[in-house]
């Protein structure tokens, strides 16, 4: 037994199927990162795991558990950490982490907990006076104290300056050394690079990948080749000069161009680059990066389902 499995789950509001036959399982001491556009169905999948919402359909065990019936031997279990849980906000950061760890029967100590998240210094200033970040430190402590076998962790970076992520990447990491499986959710597609063993991505309520990330970028053998060129350059029939087999996108400043035969593409982009008198600034030829292989996952299901809400984050 994993602890937790999903078999073809599936849930719809009215017309729309928010889960369309989702199925995976997660090892112990894994971590897996949900990944997919604004309403791809992700947190209608986790909150089924938690048992927050019920299914239409499917199977779903957490632990061996149904999530479905709320059974306190499973939650006692289990630690979840939302975006924007209420607070009492008249409590002090030490006594809520202690009024929480009293909940459970597995406990850490409340002040190595907020040492962890680093709230050692606020750990006696009321909720109601912590910024932003603190307060998602703070959400993560409360989900931690009960020292959970299985840990949900909705977009848990959110607002965090780069050093509390970090912070907050290590202790993901030291969680999973300890044999915590997690299953978080997050828009960051470097936080998944770096955090999950494996990714799924989620596009309309389908499982379109799952796998460790290095292996979805992967995939294929595309190459990236990126470069700039000046405002108002006309690059327009560039694509036509590259022909079907490379795709061409803007990005940012600059372009991206996707190809399985570099050497064809960077001899139509010079020859192109030549004869239109636009120079290709700063090119670089790069393997495709874990955000690439995701833009162009989220890109072709999007196109496939005519969904054109499906634009990736
Ligand atoms: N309670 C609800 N009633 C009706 N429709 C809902 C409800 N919850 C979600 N939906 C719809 O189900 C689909 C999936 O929503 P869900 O919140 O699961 O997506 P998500 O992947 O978590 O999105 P985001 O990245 O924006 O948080 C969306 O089309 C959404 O509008």
């Amino acid at each position: 037994m994993r602890p937790i499995e999903v078999h073809d789950l599936r849930k719809a509001y009215g017309q729309v199927r928010a889960v369309d036959g989702i199925s995976f399982e997660i090892d112990r001491g894994e971590v897996v990162a949900l990944l997919g556009p604004n309403g791809a169905g992700k947190t209608t999948v986790v909150e089924i795991i938690e048992g927050h919402r019920t299914a239409d359909s499917g199977t779903v065990r957490v632990l061996g558990h149904d999530p479905a019936r709320r059974e306190r031997a499973l939650r006692e279990r289990i630690g979840i950490v939302l975006q924007e849980a209420g607070f009492d906000e008249d409590a002090t950061v030490a006594e809520l982490v202690r009024l929480h760890r009293d909940l459970y029967p597995r406990r850490l100590d409340a002040a190595a907990v907020i040492e962890l998240v680093g709230l050692t210094a606020k750990r006696s200033a009321r909720v109601r006076t912590l910024s932003g970040g603190q307060r998602r430190r703070l959400d993560l402590a409360l989900g931690l104290v009960g020292d959970p076998e299985v840990l949900f962790l909705d977009e848990p970076t959110v607002g965090f300056d780069p050093e509390a992520r970090r912070q907050a990447w290590s202790i993901v990491r030291d969680l999973r050394a300890t044999g915590t499986t997690i299953l978080l959710t997050t828009h960051y597609l470097d936080e998944a690079q770096h955090l999950a063993d494996r990714v799924a991505v989620v596009v309309a309520g389908r499982l379109v990948a799952l796998g460790p990330p290095a292996e979805l970028a992967a995939r294929g053998r595309s190459t990236v080749i990126e470069f700039r060129s000046a405002e108002g350059a006309d690059v327009t029939t560039l694509p036509d000069a590259l022909g079907d087999g490379a795709r061409v996108e803007r990005d940012g400043a600059g372009w991206r161009v996707t190809t399985e035969d570099t050497t064809r593409a960077l001899h139509a982009m010079t020859g192109w680059s030549i004869e239109h008198r636009v120079p290709l600034d700063a090119i670089e030829v790069r393997r495709p990066t874990l955000e690439d292989a995701y833009l162009t996952l989220v890109g072709e299901r999007a196109v496939h389902a005519g969904a054109d809400e499906a634009v990736p984050t």
